[in-house]
């Protein structure tokens, strides 16, 4: 058996050299800086073999080196070399990265459905970050619907149907129609029977006029007894015809409930372009009003 010292009397002056020159080379991987491949020349046949495997070995681990330091900087582009299988587990992470950077973008665009599983500790931080996100969301959009709701009847309220008419003013899609509803009598209703039975009337009335119309027109309680819809891209004509639903809806209503009847007064009007929204709400208002003139001295007059 060779002992060491027989060993190192075999190398020639260029072994010599190069062995030094690879324990340097190691030397600076350990403590991370560039190790280029020696490439050398007039060794020994034994240490030319081992000299070749050497190098791919620092070629390697100066491609692990690049590799790690593109993300450790956040650099997801760098694309590794193909089949270097002590890559993987970057490899693996800089896909994970990648797919986390897609997640993000989705959160930051409102998808707040991502979840994270395959990044240990932190896929606990973000899932809540994103948990945290999802409820404040609901929590403002309960808001907003609380702020834009009527609590009583569920309808959208006076904020709705101001800020609905502003829209409209930019808005391409005329005719515009307004139908008026004020309940009749509803004092002497509260007066008599109480306010809880006040209240009944007024949530009645509410479902009455949101079953006459569209699901996208807008039912809206603008005050106390006395509702606004809006009937998109709806002409004189139809607004007419949606009138008479209503009117037939609340004969049939009155005489399926004779003991506790509701009384509404309508008026429509229709506005042709955004200049005429004012006057077409005065002018359905109007409208109503006579309706409830007329109704009473019908009343009247038995
Ligand atoms: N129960 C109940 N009453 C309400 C509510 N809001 C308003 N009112 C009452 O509704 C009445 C509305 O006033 P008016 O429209 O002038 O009275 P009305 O008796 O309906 O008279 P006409 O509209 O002229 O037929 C008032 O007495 C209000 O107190 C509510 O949320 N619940």
């Amino acid at each position: 058996m060779t002992s060491c010292s027989e060993l190192v009397s075999f190398v020639n002056e260029e072994d010599q050299r190069y062995l030094a020159d690879a324990a340097c080379r190691i030397e600076k991987l350990l403590i991370s800086r560039t190790a280029m491949p020696l490439r050398p020349e007039g060794l020994s046949p034994d240490l030319q073999a081992f000299a070749e495997k050497f190098d791919h070995l620092l070629e390697a681990m100066e491609a692990l080196r690049r590799f790690a330091i593109a993300l450790g900087n956040g650099d997801l582009s760098h694309e590794p070399p193909k089949r270097l299988h002590l890559l993987d587990s970057l490899k693996q992470l800089q896909a994970n990265l990648r797919h986390l950077t897609w997640q993000t973008l989705e959160v930051a665009a409102g998808n707040f459905d991502q979840q994270v599983d395959f990044l240990g500790e932190f896929s606990a931080a973000f899932n809540k970050m994103v948990e945290g996100l999802r409820e404040k969301r609901t929590a403002e959009e309960q808001m907003r619907h609380l702020s834009l709701h009527d609590a009583l009847t569920g309808l959208y309220n006076r904020t709705f149907f101001n800020e609905e008419i502003e829209r409209l003013r930019l808005s391409p899609d005329y005719p515009v129609s307004f139908l008026i509803a004020d309940l009749d009598d509803l004092k002497p209703v509260n007066d008599t029977y109480g306010h809880q039975v006040g209240d009944l009337l007024i949530q009645t009335a509410a479902r009455l006029l949101e079953h006459g119309v569209r699901g996208e027109d807008s039912v809206v309680r603008v005050g106390g007894d006395e509702f606004t819809i809006i009937l998109y891209g709806t002409d004189r004509t139809t607004a007419n015809a949606v009138l008479d639903r209503i009117r037939t809806a609340l004969h049939a209503y009155n005489r399926r409930n004779e003991s506790l009847s509701i009384h509404m007064s309508l008026g429509t009007a229709t506005a042709q372009d955004d200049a005429d929204l004012e006057d077409a709400l005065r002018r359905a208002d109007e409208a109503m009003y006579q309706d409830k003139v007329q109704r009473k001295e019908k009343l009247r007059n038995g």
